[in-house]
Formats: C-alpha cells, structure tokens, sequence
C-alpha cells in the first residue's frame, strides 16, 4: 500500500528547512550506499548525526508523532532518524530494494525496514525529472509531491528516483520498524480504522455496531502487534 501524508510540514517549515539545508554541507551519497545501492546512486546528502539532520529530524517525527493518519498507516514502534538528500545536475537513484535491517549511526539499535518514506522539501515545479517510482502489485507508481507532503510505502518494493534534469529535488527520507511487520495485515488495520474514524464522523459514535467495530480493530492489532 502506497499512501501520501498531505502537509506533514506547512509551507513556513518548509522554507526554514530549506534555509537550512541550503547553507549545510552535502557530501556524495556514495559514502553510505551499500554494494547493491553503489551502482545505481548519484546524489548528495547530509551527514548523518550533524546537528542539522538531528534537529531537522527531531522536528519531522514530533510533526509524525501528532498525526493519526501517519500513526494509523505506520504503526510505528521504531523510526530510523531522518536523513536528507538532494538530486541535480543528472542525479538519480537506480532501482533497488532497501537493506531489511539498518543500524541507527552511533547506536546499538537496529531498525527493520518495514515502511520507507519520502517527505518532499521541493516544490514539483522547482524540478525536472525526480519523480520516485515504486512497483506495486498493479504496475509502477510515479510520485513527485508538493512540499511539505510525504509518501509511505513498503520498504519491500522496488523502487528508483529518476534522473533530475533541471534544478534540485530535495528531501528528507526514512525507514519505519511497524509494530505490525506484515503488509497485509497493516493494510486491513489501515483500512478498518480508516472505516471506523468516517463512520465516527457520520455521528455513529457510541452505537453498538460501531462499538463491535472498533473491538474488532483492538483484537485483531492485539493478535498481529509485537512491540
Ligand atoms: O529520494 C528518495 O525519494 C528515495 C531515496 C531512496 O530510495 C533511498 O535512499 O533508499
Ligand atoms: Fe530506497
């Protein structure tokens, strides 16, 4: 399941971050790719653990951890602390998978990718190219959102962000440990919460039937949640 977060930043956040990351220093994107990644990757990124990256992460997961949607899709019981990349000049990251577990820098503790996520710091017209493509089981998906707006999707799938032909495509991207490591049942707990909260909204608060709904959700999370 593929599912965009709209405004996790609002456009002020964004132009503070981008001040920010303007001014920072970027270093090769080679530096931290894998075997399989260093074929494929040409792009910029902060270093991780500088106290930009820290202090703009901290930011992004106070925002996240505010926010039913991201905590309804995600279920998070770990996050790997946002990292921030830039496309120009031609770069791109060819298609790959993400490594299944990733060491958290300085840390004993290890992140299993279950969720990747993209959070876009450039406007869609600031760039050409640098749409991220992910295979889904109906085909390829092209996303390319506004600033300030995030997409998850599982860290299972392959995906590329294609080669950025004008301008600069900047962005904060991360991995996600759920507490629910299944992508079928994360997707139906998704989908029930989501029938739960619309059905709340219709005024159904408190019925009966809405009441065995939301049993339903509690039991089934109980059953499929480790944390
Ligand atoms: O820049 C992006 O949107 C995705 C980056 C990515 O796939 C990665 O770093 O593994
Ligand atoms: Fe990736």
């Amino acid at each position: 399941m593929l599912i965009s977060i709209e405004n996790v930043l609002g456009k002020d956040e964004v132009a503070r971050f981008r001040q920010g990351l303007e001014a920072a220093e970027w270093q090769d994107g080679l530096q931290t790719a894998g075997t399989l990644a260093s074929a494929v990757k040409r792009n910029l990124q902060i270093a991780d653990g500088s106290e930009l990256a820290m202090s703009l992460g901290n930011h992004i997961l106070r925002k996240l951890g505010s926010m039913p949607e991201f905590i309804s899709a995600a279920l998070p019981l770990r996050i790997y602390p946002p990292k921030f990349n830039c496309y120009r000049d031609g770069g791109t990251y060819g298609a790959h998978v993400d490594s299944a577990l990733m060491q958290v820098p300085g840390t004993s503790l290890t992140v299993r990718t279950d969720l990747s996520a993209t959070l876009f710091l450039s406007e869609p017209d600031e760039y050409e190219g640098g749409e991220l493509q992910i295979e889904g089981p109906f085909g390829v998906q092209a996303v390319k959102l506004d600033a300030g707006d995030m997409v998850l999707y599982p860290s299972s799938s392959l995906h590329l962000v294609s080669p950025v032909t004008r301008g600069a495509r900047i962005a904060s991207f991360f991995w996600i440990q759920s507490m629910v490591q299944d992508e079928g049942e994360r997707t139906l707990l998704y989908d029930l919460d989501r029938s739960i909260q619309g059905l709340t909204a219709a005024g159904l608060q408190g019925t009966p039937d809405l009441l065995q709904l939301t049993g339903v959700y509690h039991n089934l999370l109980r059953r499929w949640a480790s944390t």
